[in-house]
């Protein structure tokens, strides 16, 4: 398993560090290290400390910051920036960018799992400018040139 540094900047954090939940989990919750509940409000958005710093160190690697499922799709709590992208460069403190996307309030409580971390490969690359590409199956082909069946 790779190992990333991580910094505790909320001591409530310290007693429970994001683990993975099952063996093949992809994602570590991310708490809402709030000292108060916080009403996110019908359309608002709202940075939320997760009490963590990660140095990820390797640019072969990057974090991602995603919803949880079950707040996006039940309670409509998603992303402001749909996804949070962390450079591996990154040593500030992890902030969520939590966002109503539903009708109604939602009381994000203290210590509530908000967002999962995932970490994942990545490849920088440079560009090669060409004139022309060497042929592929589809083309230029996109935006459902494949059909609907
Ligand atoms: O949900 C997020 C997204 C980003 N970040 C941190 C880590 C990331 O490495 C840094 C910059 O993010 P990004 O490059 O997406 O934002 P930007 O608007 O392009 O800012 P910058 O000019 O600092 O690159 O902010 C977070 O803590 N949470
Ligand atoms: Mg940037």
């Amino acid at each position: 398993m790779k190992s990333v540094d991580v910094k505790i900047l909320d001591p409530r954090m310290r007693e429970q560090l994001p683990t993975y939940a099952t063996m093949g989990s992809a994602g570590l919750d991310l708490r809402a290290c709030l000292d108060q509940p916080l009403v996110l409000e019908p359309g608002m958005t709202q940075l939320v400390p997760t009490g963590l710093a990660i140095h990820v160190a390797d640019p072969g690697y990057a974090a991602v910051i995603l919803p949880r499922s079950g707040l996006g799709h039940k309670h409509g709590i998603v992303l402001g920036n749909l996804v949070g992208l962390i450079d591996s460069d990154y040593q500030g403190p992890l902030m969520v960018s939590a966002w109503n996307r539903s009708n109604s309030a939602y009381t994000i409580e203290p210590m509530e799992r908000l967002a999962q971390l995932v970490v994942l490969p990545i490849a920088q690359i440079q560009f090669n400018v060409v004139e022309d590409f060497d042929t592929s199956t589809r083309g230029t082909g996109g935006f459902g040139s494949t059909g609907k069946g």
